[in-house]
């Protein structure tokens, strides 16, 4: 193996969901070329916690975790929101919560007619599927093949387990004129779904980028774990910049003969080019790094989901995953049984899942659109045009809810010594898929090397918060319909007697909305002049050999969990730089 510091041809910083997927694909397409990852995080491939499905969200606010926070959101009661994100080998896809779906075709679509040739839904769903080995085809909750590949090396499986108080989801939404979708993967999400999970049912343990795409890689690929990379050097050639390598927080400069990609999220990447001299002028000159591309949006542009949740106590003949939580003797023998490859509740992630328009969900939404209008009125960013756009498109989603097994909320599993601990509950989380609000995230010209600033605005606008509430109370309204109402004691939060009206749901929306992790857009492909850091072929503009390849070229948020697209930009991005090589 080569020391890190003798140079290579191409140098991929993050070694997260896409940059161990564009890694290994370098590495089997460019097999003469040396190529360098380099992860902040450890390698925790034994790490139970991120491999028990089970055991989801138990990494959360660990050492995996870069542990972001918000500033405080003033149009949220000016909380402080956790935003989470992967410090890890596999990075985000090792502590995501593994939903695996994907989006409408006509979302992707708009990603290309936003500006970006070859990115849209005939073109981009190819590289999505490269990616995956879709197990549960052709089975009782997926038709056929439809949109799905079998020989990926990221699992999508649907759970093998499904719980009994959740066996009448299906039923409740068809009561309720939704219809059942088992084709979910191909283009069209709408619908109710027991959906599909990053599994690899071979041991149930999570399928994510560290164990599906690194073992596939050629011995041209060397990872360096536990390195953070604090810059790209530059180097001003003939009006153009050129990376020529990275540099470490240990000071080591590492070059790069070929290219350099950042794959650091959608936090860290726009904040390795403000370190590296590329961005806008204030937020540079206020650190003290001197400007070498006037690039105004990077770090713009930052879209997320927002999440709101209700949750019920079950009855005590269900056995739930809180059962986790407090009784150890269950836990342990649950965990013994994964451990020995057998049948598990740790096996199980969650399935059911509804995806759909406002018309649907609520008969009418004109108010909704009003609102979606009015906050899309000034603005010239292609990508609330294209929101607006797919509010008016009867196959676009609006809104997605999760019948959630165990407790999600804010606030908080019952204490120990109160009445309700020791019971076990289900949440429905509720996401407005299109939210207006637009953010940003900078490095802290305090401390430029330390947690960035991130704000992403939210309930910046009206629709948001009356989306929030839209679908908060559509949750409640499935958990009152029957069967699911059969399987429940009481609304524990909000609490059917505490939250009544639309002023008190509406605070309740501006107390509990968190995000769903989904932060896109801070250097967004989209042309230059319309708030673009790369362009179609994800160089950064103004540079000859810089790119970026992960969550934050994703130009317009769209109305899935984002895994599955970030994978395919990674696939999308190996077939560019091969081509770009080769030629
Ligand atoms: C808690 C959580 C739950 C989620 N749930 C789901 C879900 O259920 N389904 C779904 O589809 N999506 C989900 N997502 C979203 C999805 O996982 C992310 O969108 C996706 O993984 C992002 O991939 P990425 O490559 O952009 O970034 P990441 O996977 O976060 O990779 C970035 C990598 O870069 C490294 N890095 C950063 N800065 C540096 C530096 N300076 N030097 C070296 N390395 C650096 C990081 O440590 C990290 O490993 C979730 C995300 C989170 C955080």
């Amino acid at each position: 193996r080569r020391s890190a510091s003798k140079g290579y041809d191409y140098i991929v910083v993050g070694g997260g969901t896409a940059g161990l997927a564009l890694s290994t694909r370098l590495s089997q397409g460019l097999p003469d070329s040396k190529i360098l990852v380099i992860e902040a995080g450890p390698a925790a491939l034994d790490e139970l916690g991120i491999n028990v499905p089970g055991k989801k969200g138990s990494t959360l606010g660990t050492k995996y975790d870069w542990n972001f926070t918000t500033i405080p959101q003033v149009n949220a009661k000016n909380r402080v929101l956790a935003q989470n994100r992967g410090k890890v080998l596999g990075g985000s896809s090792a502590l995501n919560l593994m939903t695996y779906d994907r989006s409408t075709a006509n979302e992707y679509d708009g990603w290309e007619e936003v500006g970006n040739p070859g990115w849209g839904f005939d073109d981009f769903l190819p590289m999505m599927d490269k990616s995956e080995n879709f197990t549960s085809k052709n089975t009782e909750w997926y038709d056929g093949d439809v949109g799905v590949n079998t020989n990926g090396p990221v699992r999508g499986t649907i759970n093998r387990y499904i719980p009994p108080f959740q066996g009448g989801w299906v039923p409740v939404l068809n009561s309720l004129g939704i219809g059942t979708n088992k084709e979910y993967m191909g283009g069209n999400i709408l619908g109710v779904s027991y959906s599909s999970s990053s599994i690899d049912p071979t041991h149930y343990n999570r399928s994510y980028s560290a164990n599906g795409y690194l073992p596939l890689a050629g011995s041209n690929l060397v990872v360096l774990t536990a390195e953070t990379v604090i810059k790209v050097n530059m180097t001003k050639v003939r009006g153009t910049y050129r990376a020529t390598g990275v540099t470490l927080a240990n000071g080591t400069f590492i070059p790069a003969s070929q290219e350099v990609i950042l794959s650091a999220g959608s936090f860290g990447s726009p904040g390795l080019l403000e370190l590296s001299g590329i961005g806008n002028k204030t937020v540079l000159g206020s650190a003290g790094i001197m400007q070498l591309i006037d690039l105004p949006s990077v770090g713009e542009n930052l879209q997320d989901h927002i999440r709101i949740q209700t949750s019920y106590q079950l009855k005590d003949n269900y056995t739930g995953v809180d059962h986790f939580r407090w009784n150890a003797t269950y836990a342990a023998q649950q965990l013994q049984l994964w451990v020995d490859g057998k049948f598990s509740q740790y096996d199980y992630t969650g399935s059911a899942y509804t995806f759909q328009t406002w018309n649907q969900s609520m008969g009418n939404d004109s108010e909704l659109v009003a609102l979606a209008e009015a906050a899309a009125r000034n603005s010239t960013f292609p990508a609330e045009k294209k929101k607006l756009e797919w509010m008016y498109d009867d196959s676009v989603p609006q809104l997605e809810i999760i019948m959630s097994d165990g407790y999600t909320g804010v606030k908080g599993y019952p204490a120990v010594n109160t009445s309700l601990y020791g019971k076990d509950f289900l949440s429905f989380i509720g996401v407005v898929m299109h939210p207006f609000s637009r953010g940003t995230v900078h490095i802290n010209a305090s401390n430029p090397l330390g947690k960035p600033l991130i704000d992403p605005r939210y309930f910046s606008n009206e629709y948001d918060l009356q989306a929030a509430v839209a679908v908060v109370k559509k949750c409640r309204q499935l958990a009152l319909t029957p069967p699911i109402r059969d399987v429940w004691v009481s609304e524990y939060e909000p609490g059917l007697d505490n939250v009544k009206t639309d002023a008190e749901w509406r605070d309740f929306a501006l107390n509990t909305t968190l995000t769903i992790y989904h932060p896109v857009g801070t250097c967004a492909m989209l042309p230059k002049k319309k708030g673009g850091v790369v362009d179609s072929k994800l160089k950064v503009y103004g540079t000859t050999n810089l790119r970026v390849v992960d969550a934050s070229i994703i130009p317009v948020l769209i109305s899935a969990h984002m895994q599955t697209a970030v994978y395919g930009i990674a696939e999308m991005a190996a077939e560019i730089i091969i081509d770009a090589a080769d030629s």
